[in-house]
């Protein structure tokens, strides 16, 4: 058994086991999900993270690709309680480190106090508690990573068919394949387009529905695809989820901030202010929309009171903080889908009362 070191922002070293060898360094971060660990790994909003699981241990149910969200993994590196060996064994392929057989509950009960921060991790046989603090060192803050957009998003215009019913033009910042599988499912051709996309190439499949993607790092620096959805207002109905969100809101004039430690788990719940119903979500954001700008809150985080959905009916807008698309979770918030693309044929949405 190798060892491990982790370094962290606020000066202290953890030694932990190593299960698959590196040196990297990123934002520590934690999920309370206590299932969907390989949708969590591939999910690309985790891009430049270093993600925590506070669930003791990850890997039970083994490594299946069909329920991957993207082609890699991207959180930098991935730590836990205890992972299993098939687990360990994909992250080594991948060439991501991991460790495990550290306290977690310290690590977390550190995050939610001082937020979330940056940290170093050297693992395999040589490692040494300095390597750790070398990459602590070079690691960044979230909004330094100012074009995190061009390491997730596809490189040129991609369609998914779903038989034509609507065409979604879809802003990859970072897509999860559920959402793009959650919209051919109810019927739509997605036409999948690079984060910094023109207006033109998007205007060329004349969409139904403009669709702005979660994705990783802070919503400021996606200056380019803010500046779409701006050229869109009022002519073509716009969703986003997650960053998504951020970014619609920002585009109508709203701001957004970053949170103490985020939200990242599968039990969070949102009340609609328009129905008082409560449902239990899927969440991945360490940012949040503070100013909401020309747009409407219309549901809230039960906890926190955070916004979790906006809407618009003069511009036809919709748009969620959360993850109705449920890869892994709660399936409450699947309607969401049905309501867009409801949107794509400029009805109004879902009626006020
Ligand atoms: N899942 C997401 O889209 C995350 C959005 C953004 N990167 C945040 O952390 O808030």
């Amino acid at each position: 058994m190798s060892g491990a070191y982790l370094a962290l922002a606020d000066g202290r070293v953890f030694e932990a086991r190593s299960r698959s060898p590196g040196r990297t360094r990123g934002e520590l971060v934690f999920t309370t999900a206590y299932t969907g660990y390989e949708e969590s790994l591939t999910d690309p909003s985790y891009e430049e993270q270093i993600l925590t699981f506070s669930y003791p241990l990850i890997g039970n149910y083994g490594v299946r690709a069909e329920r991957f969200e993207s082609d890699r993994v991207h959180p930098r590196a991935a730590i836990a309680r205890e992972f299993t060996d098939e687990v360990a064994a994909w992250l080594a392929d991948e060439g991501v480190p991991a460790i495990d057989h550290l306290d977690t509950r310290e690590l977390v009960t550190t995050v939610r106090e001082e937020g979330a921060m940056r940290c170093g991790i050297a693992a395999g046989p040589d490692a040494t508690p300095e390597d750790a603090r070398e990459e602590l060192a070079n690691a960044k803050d979230m909004s330094e990573h100012v074009d995190i957009g061009s390491q997730v998003s596809v490189s040129s215009k991609t369609t998914y068919h779903g038989g034509g019913e609507y065409d979604v033009a879809l802003v990859d910042c970072g897509v999860k394949g559920s959402i793009v599988d959650s919209l051919t499912a109810r019927g739509a051709d997605v036409h999948v387009f690079p984060y910094d996309a023109d207006g033109s190439d998007v205007a060329a499949v004349d969409p139904d529905l403009l669709f702005v993607s979660n994705g990783p790092g802070d919503p400021a620096n996606f200056q380019q695809a803010q500046s779409l959805v701006e050229s869109f207002v009022g002519d073509v109905p716009i969703a986003g989820i997650c960053l998504g969100q951020q970014i619609v809101a920002r585009a109508f004039g709203g701001t957004t901030e970053k949170m103490r430690f985020g939200h990242r788990g599968v039990n969070q719940p949102v009340r609609d202010l328009r129905t008082d119903q409560v449902v239990m979500t899927t969440q991945n954001h360490g940012y949040t929309v503070d100013e909401v700008g020309d747009l409407e809150v219309t549901q809230v985080n039960v906890n926190d009171g955070t916004v979790e959905g906006l809407e618009c009916t003069e511009s036809n807008v919709i748009t969620r903080q959360y993850h109705p698309e449920a890869n892994p979770g709660p399936h409450d918030s699947l309607g969401f889908f049905d309501d867009v693309l409801e949107l794509g044929e400029c009805r109004i949405p879902v009626a006020a009362d």
